[in-house]
């Protein structure tokens, strides 16, 4: 933890304890060279990865595996831990501790309810807004890696 976040004060409730960053899971699914991403009836305009904020005492594969079945209806096989990325929440604006896995999933997302949309990117899409935490931790990592084109 950085000195910086180590010092970060509650001031909104006037308490003294560092504020933890929110933890949040996610999985980058890939096929065919491009990304899944969603968004929520919550922020319809920004896209990210499925995933979301952990249940309490919940670990974060099996937060994923709930949150991939809540929100798409599928289950993320040979899930593989990517990245830990700190970063800043796209809704919240607070910092973020991302958990990243990648996963295949092996048959069709159905977006729920609580999804306001569901697209495969390359990246490149100009009037796809994105996360910050897609655009600079994640999308750089799976172009270094050869899972998406430059
Ligand atoms: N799932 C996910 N959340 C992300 C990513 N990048 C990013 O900034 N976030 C932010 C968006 C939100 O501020 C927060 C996750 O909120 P969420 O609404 O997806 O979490 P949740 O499903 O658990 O929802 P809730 O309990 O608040 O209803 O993390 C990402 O790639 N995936």
């Amino acid at each position: 933890m950085s000195q910086e976040r180590a010092t970060q004060v509650d001031r909104a409730s006037g308490g003294e304890e560092p504020q933890e960053p929110l933890a949040v899971v996610a999985a980058a699914i890939v096929q065919h060279g491009r990304l899944l991403v969603v968004s929520k009836q919550a922020a319809p305009e920004v896209f990210y990865l499925p995933g979301g904020k952990p249940d309490p005492g919940e670990e974060p594969l099996q937060a994923l595996c709930r949150e991939l079945d809540e929100e798409l209806g599928v289950e993320p096989r040979e899930p593989r831990l990517l990245a830990r990325v700190e970063s800043v929440a796209a809704l919240e604006k607070v910092p973020m501790h991302l958990t990243l896995f990648e996963a295949r999933i092996d048959r069709l997302p159905r977006p729920a309810a609580e999804l306001a949309d569901m697209q495969w990117i390359s990246g490149h899409e100009r009037d796809v807004r994105l996360a910050p935490a897609v655009t600079d931790h994640l999308l750089p990592m799976l172009r270094q890696r050869g899972s998406m084109a430059l």
